[in-house]
C-alpha cells in the first residue's frame, strides 16, 4: 500500500518473472473519462527493451482493465488493471539463486524474509513499476480534466547535465531528455559504461504545472514531504530535491526568497510549495537515480551461507535507469496531486458546499 493514500488508495502485486503484475487503484471518483488508449500509451513510454539504452527484455506491457470502468468511466468502485509477463527468461538467473548482487535488494530480502523469489529482481525489481505507471495514468486523466500537467525528462546522466530544460522534446528523444544539445554526449555516457560492463545514474527532473494554490497539509502530510516520500519508494532513488533543494542551503535568505507581486512570484526557487502548501507556482522536483546495480563485471559478495566468492552476472539490465524512471516519476507524483486534490476538497466549508451543491 502506497503511504500517500488519504483518499486514493493504491496497492500493486506480482513480480518480474511471475506470471503478471498490476494493481488497485481505490477512491477515483466515478464520472472520469478512462481513455484506454491513453493509459497504454503511458505504459508504452515506460515498458522496457525499445533501444539499446534500456534492458534488452522485451515487453509488450498491454494493460488490462478489470474493474472499476462501464462504459468508459470510472465507476466509483476499486479500479484493478493487470499486466501479464511475457518474456520471462528465468533461467538466465540461476546463477544468482545463492548469491546477493551488491547492490541490489537480495541481500536485505533474503535476511528479512528468510527466502527470495530470485527470479530476476522478483519483487523488489522495477518491473513492478509497470503498475504504477498504469495507476499514474489514470491519475492523470483525473488531473488533465482539471488543467494540471505533470512532465518530466532527464536533466542529467553521469554528471552531465542539461543547459535548458525542453519538455516539449522529451518524447522525441529516445532517453527522454530535455536538452537536445547535451543528448548526444548523454548518450555516449551511457554507451561507454555499458561497453565496460557498467552503468551510469542520472537525474529526472518533475515540472507539475496548474496547481492550484492551497494542496498539501500543513507540518504533517505536507506536500513537499508526499512527493518526497512517494519519489523514494521508486527503486534506485537516492535522493529528492525540491526546487533548488540543496543549493538552497547555500544560498543566502536575498538570493533564495521568491518576491512576491500582486500576478505571483517572480522567482521559483521554493519550487511550488511553501510551508507544506502549493503556493500556485510550478512543483520543480530533481530526482536522484544511482547507477543500476546489475553489472556485468567480476563482483565480489558472499552467498545465502555466508561464504566469499567473486561472480559474474548474466541478464538483461538497463544500463541507466534513469532513463524509464522518469516515467514512473510523472505517475507517481500525478497520485500524490490527485490524492491531494480529493482531501482538499473538504478543507474548507466552501470546498464542501461547491462538492455537495
Ligand atoms: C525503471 C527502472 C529500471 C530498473 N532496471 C534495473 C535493472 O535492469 N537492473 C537492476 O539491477 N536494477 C534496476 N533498477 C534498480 C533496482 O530495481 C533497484 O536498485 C533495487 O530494487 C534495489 O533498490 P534500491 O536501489 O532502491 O536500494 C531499475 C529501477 C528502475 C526505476
Ligand atoms: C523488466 C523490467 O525491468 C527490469 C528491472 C530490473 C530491476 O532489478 O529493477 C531488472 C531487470 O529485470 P529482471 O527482474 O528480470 O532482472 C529489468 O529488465 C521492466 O521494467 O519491465
Amino acid at each position: 500500500m502506497n503511504s500517500f493514500g488519504m483518499k486514493l488508495r493504491f496497492s500493486t502485486f506480482g513480480e518480474s518473472h511471475g506470471k503478471a503484475l498490476g494493481c488497485i487503484l481505490d477512491g477515483v471518483p466515478a464520472g472520469l473519462d478512462i481513455d484506454e488508449a491513453y493509459i497504454q500509451s503511458e505504459l508504452d513510454r515506460r515498458k522496457p527493451g525499445k533501444s539499446e539504452f534500456e534492458t534488452a527484455r522485451k515487453e509488450a506491457d498491454k494493460v488490462e482493465i478489470l474493474s472499476g470502468v462501464f462504459e468508459g468511466k470510472s465507476t466509483g468502485t476499486p479500479i484493478a488493471m493487470i499486466i501479464y509477463n511475457t518474456n520471462q527468461k528465468s533461467k538466465d538467473y540461476s546463477n544468482i539463486k545463492d548469491v546477493f548482487r551488491p547492490g541490489h535488494a537480495d541481500f536485505t530480502y533474503f535476511h528479512k524474509y528468510g527466502m527470495r523469489d530470485y527470479r530476476g529482481g522478483g519483487r523488489s525489481s522495477a518491473r513492478e513499476t509497470a503498475a504504477r505507471v498504469a495507476a499514474g495514468a489514470i491519475a492523470k486523466l483525473m488531473l488533465r480534466s482539471l488543467g494540471i500537467e505533470v512532465l518530466s525528462g532527464i536533466s542529467e546522466i553521469h554528471g552531465i547535465k542539461a543547459q535548458k530544460y525542453n519538455y516539449s522534446y522529451v518524447n522525441e528523444s529516445i532517453i527522454y531528455a530535455l536538452d537536445p544539445d547535451i543528448e548526444p554526449a548523454q548518450k555516449e555516457a551511457v554507451l561507454e559504461a555499458k561497453n565496460r560492463h557498467d552503468s551510469v545514474g542520472g537525474v529526472s527532473r518533475v515540472l507539475i504545472k496548474g496547481v492550484p494554490v492551497g494542496l498539501g497539509q500543513p507540518l504533517y502530510y505536507k506536500l513537499d514531504g508526499v512527493l518526497a516520500d512517494a519519489m523514494m519508494g521508486i527503486n534506485a532513488v537516492k535522493a529528492v530535491e525540491i526546487g533548488d533543494g540543496v543549493l538552497s542551503a547555500r544560498a543566502l535568505g536575498s538570493t533564495n526568497n521568491d518576491a512576491i507581486r500582486a500576478n505571483g512570484f517572480e522567482t521559483n526557487h521554493a519550487g511550488g510549495i511553501l510551508g507544506g502548501i502549493s503556493n500556485g507556482d510550478d512543483i520543480v522536483l530533481n530526482v536522484y537515480f544511482k547507477p543500476t546495480p546489475s553489472i556485468f563485471q567480476k563482483q565480489h559478495t558472499v552467498t545465502t551461507t555466508n561464504e566469499e566468492v567473486d561472480f559474474s552476472l548474466k541478464g538483461r539490465h538497463d544500463p541507466c535507469v534513469a532513463i524509464r524512471g522518469t516515467i514512473v516519476c510523472e505517475a507517481m507524483a500525478a497520485l500524490v496531486i490527485a490524492d491531494m486534490l480529493l482531501l482538499n476538497m473538504g478543507s474548507t466549508m466552501s470546498g464542501l458546499i461547491n462538492y455537495y451543491k
